[in-house]
């Protein structure tokens, strides 16, 4: 030991060895600039901050998993599930919308988290969303083994009020709308009989009256009449909800389980999943703690 406190003592560079916080210190004081080429990237203040993810090939990972076509009910359920774990760790997110492979979250535009640093809320939940997709895996596809790692890419993108934001949501579910209109059809026609191309070919220069027309004269299906959840995609809110817990028992939510944050009967905020329009303003009218009243549309 005195040796060792001899050595301490004459020796700078093992100092530094045996003591850490010496160690600190020096990078403190000579290394601490490389700080300073990391760029300030927080969210414009007041903004709607939008993160939107999107499975990574997932034409290659829906085809490899024998994903059902034109929907796979169990995939998208799974999408919800993971928007779900994002929504109850991120409190802050106040609504998604999901489709096809793509889930987006809207924050508070109020919210502070992370300072507002985009990379951090943007790695966090494509994280976390990753995560969840790939844990609930086996719930939803007990059959199906998961042959690789799926990934998401995600965006940030900021709206300066809520017109445009609506008006991003609307764009979102009208992409939704136009693929699953030309999909369904695309499918029948497959089924029917015809090729690949055939198909592609007999819905070229369609408009959605014509696709409408072919679904419900060749094949009797009132496109209306199709599950929303496939021609609207998914939204998820928080609703404040009474209820009564047993003090171990989770809080489920539809087909969800959600966390067990209420323990005693009050009103809990809980996270509920809808297949609704949201281009139409009735959805807003008839939800307006989603955007807040007082600033609905500015
Ligand atoms: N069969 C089936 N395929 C689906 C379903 N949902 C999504 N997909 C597939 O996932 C693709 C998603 O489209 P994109 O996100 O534009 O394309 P991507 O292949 O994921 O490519 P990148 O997003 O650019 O990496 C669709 O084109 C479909 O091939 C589903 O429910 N069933
Ligand atoms: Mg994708
Ligand atoms: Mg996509």
């Amino acid at each position: 030991m005195l040796s060792l406190l001899r050595l301490y003592n004459t020796t700078p560079q093992l100092s530094y060895i045996l003591n850490p916080h010496k160690l600190q210190i020096m990078a403190k004081s000579r290394f601490e600039y490389v700080k300073k080429f990391e760029q300030d990237d927080r969210c414009l203040l007041g903004c709607w901050i939008v993160v939107r993810i999107d499975g990574r090939s997932f034409h290659k990972f829906t085809s490899e998993h024998l994903f059902a076509k034109p929907n796979d009910l169990s995939a998208l359920k799974l999408m919800d599930v993971a928007a779900c774990s994002v929504m109850e760790e991120f409190r802050d997110i106040i609504f998604a919308y999901g489709q096809s492979d793509e889930y987006s979250f809207i924050f508070d535009r109020k919210m502070s988290l992370f300072n507002r640093r985009s990379s951090k809320i943007l790695t966090n939940l494509v994280s976390l969303f990753t995560s969840s997709y790939t844990y609930n895996w086996r719930i939803h596809f007990p059959n199906t083994e998961l042959k690789y790692p799926p990934a998401f890419d995600g965006r940030v993108v900021l709206y300066p009020n809520t017109i445009v934001l609506k008006d991003y949501l609307s764009w979102r579910q009208a992409d939704c709308h136009i693929n699953n209109l030309y999909n369904t059809a695309f499918w029948e026609i497959v089924k029917s009989g015809k090729s690949h191309v055939e198909a592609a070919a007999r819905l070229k220069d369609t408009f959605s009256s014509g696709k409408n027309e072919i679904l419900f004269s060749e094949f009797g299906i009132n496109y209306n009449k199709i599950e929303p959840r496939y021609r609207k995609g998914s939204c998820l809110f928080w609703i404040d909800k009474m209820t009564e817990k047993s003090p171990e028992g989770p809080d489920t939510v539809g087909e969800f389980i959600t966390g067990g944050a209420c323990k005693k009967p009050r009103v809990c905020r809980e996270i509920t999943v809808s297949h609704e329009d949201i281009i139409s303003e009735v959805f807003w009218s008839n939800h307006p703690q989603i955007l807040g009243q007082d600033i609905v549309n500015s």
